[in-house]
């Protein structure tokens, strides 16, 4: 919707590369309050490198004069494509109606094949230009095989009306929703249910099993939607919920991690296995004689598939729930010991008598002593699981390039997240001898 008060202007305009949000770019000519002439470049939602659009460019919102808070932030000029004149060939019809809009998705209007060669193409140049890695030794981006309705988790914001909905992108504006194309159909199924009742605000959290009927619901819910629920074949838990992945069931509580795209993470689960044991002709241990460290173990799942093939697992996790989960998942395995704390302040004590890491950092990567403990007790093998590339180059640099401690033998992207930008990668490292 064009706001009432701020200024549109139109531009016909040539795009540039997608950005690493996956924005297509674009310069245009402004002239300036002062008479000149400046070049801006702008990131357009849902276009495409090469494409030839009118795009509309809304002028930001402004501070009211006399009331310029301290909150206040600028913010970049609302940009949408209003027409395209050549569409790129690697254009395909997104299905969802508020695609562009929606902050959630940026690349349903992409072939998936075309997003799965960008994803690698962005992890290639992060790694040359933040890593260091003149020519790194990339695997093609391992696809989702159904590339739609695949997670398993939606965080959903609720407006003042008590409507469920996923915001506009840099907004707070909830766009109301009773079904989403990325969600598991056990999710819109909820989320249809909950769309015609008023929510509680702020938020409305669905986490959903791909194995069974089971689904959990933050806030709790009513006897009345748990009932409807059951109607639309759905089985409301309360505390924690089963999730089998790669033969394996786990507990999860709704505040702990557990990967959301359930098929992706069982194929992580074995590239994590093969990254730590396959090809390893000269490793000096055996894999059934070897000490893993499963550092930010979440609720157990790479601990779990571990425990099978190794003499001893040490899994690290802080949040309470994941290790309350972790210790029903692990109840029957006698080789691992986890450990309740930070990976900084537990890995120091612990480096030295260890073969090798599986470390899944959230985002911001491993902290800095963490990094030191790899470089000064150097394991056989590292399988570093990112989900962001920028922080996973900055920390394979470290540890393979300013240190030289370890051979960076493979980062392969998986495709966890279809239709979006964000990219989760293996990495596989191995010590210098
Ligand atoms: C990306 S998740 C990985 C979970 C698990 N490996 C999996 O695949 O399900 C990161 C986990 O690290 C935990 N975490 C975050 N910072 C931590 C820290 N400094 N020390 C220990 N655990 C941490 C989070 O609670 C979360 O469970």
């Amino acid at each position: 919707m064009i706001h009432p008060e701020r200024q549109v202007t139109y531009h016909t305009v040539t795009l540039g590369q997608l950005t690493r949000e996956g924005d297509a770019q674009a310069e245009i000519i402004i002239t300036t309050t002062t008479g000149e002439q400046q070049t801006v470049t702008l990131r357009v939602p849902a276009g495409l490198p090469g494409e030839h659009v009118t795009i509309a460019v809304e002028e930001p919102p402004q501070p009211r004069s006399g009331r310029r808070s301290r909150r206040w932030k600028p913010r970049p000029p609302r940009v949408w494509i209003t027409e395209i004149h050549t569409p790129s060939p690697l254009r395909t019809q997104a299905p969802c109606s508020v695609f562009g809009t929606c902050g959630g998705c940026q690349l349903q209007h992409m072939h998936y094949p075309a997003q799965l060669e960008w994803k690698l193409s962005v992890v290639r140049q992060l790694l040359q230009e933040v890593g260091g890695f003149s020519d790194p030794p990339t695997l093609p981006t391992v696809p989702c095989d159904i590339p739609w309705n695949y997670r398993n988790h939606m965080r959903f914001s609720v407006n003042r009306s008590g409507q469920a909905g996923l915001t506009a992108r840099g907004t707070h504006i909830v766009l109301p929703l009773a079904s989403c194309p990325i969600a598991h159909e056990q999710i819109n199924r909820a989320l249809n249910v909950l769309s015609q009742q008023a929510n509680a605000r702020p938020q409305v959290l669905i986490r959903c099993s791909t194995a069974s009927n089971q689904i959990l619901i933050q806030p709790q819910q009513s006897q009345e939607i748990t009932q409807q629920l059951a109607e639309v074949g759905l089985e409301l838990h309360i505390e924690t919920m089963e999730e089998v992945l790669a033969g394996e069931t786990f507990r999860i509580r709704p505040s702990s991690f557990f990967q959301t795209n359930t098929a992706q993470a069982e194929k992580m689960a074995r590239m994590v296995l093969a990254g730590l044991f396959e090809g390893n002709a000269d490793q000096p241990i055996p894999a059934n004689q070897q000490t893993i460290v499963d550092a930010y173990c979440g609720v157990g799942t790479f601990a779990l598939l571990l425990a099978r093939h190794v003499n001893k697992v040490i899994a690290i996790e802080e949040s309470p729930s994941a290790i309350k989960d972790a210790h029903w998942n692990l109840r029957d395995v006698q080789n691992v010991e986890i450990l309740k704390g930070k990976v900084e302040g537990l890995l120091p004590t612990l480096a030295s008598q260890v073969d090798g890491l599986v470390i899944d950092p959230p985002r911001a990567g491993c902290q800095q002593v963490v990094l030191d403990t790899l470089v000064e007790h150097p394991v056989t093998r590292i399988v570093y699981v990112s989900c962001d590339p920028s922080t996973l180059a900055r920390d394979l640099n470290i540890l393979c390039n300013i240190n030289q401690t370890y051979r960076l033998r493979s980062v392969q992207p998986l495709d966890m997240f279809p239709q979006t930008a964000h990219i989760e990668c293996v990495a596989v490292l191995e010590r210098v001898n």
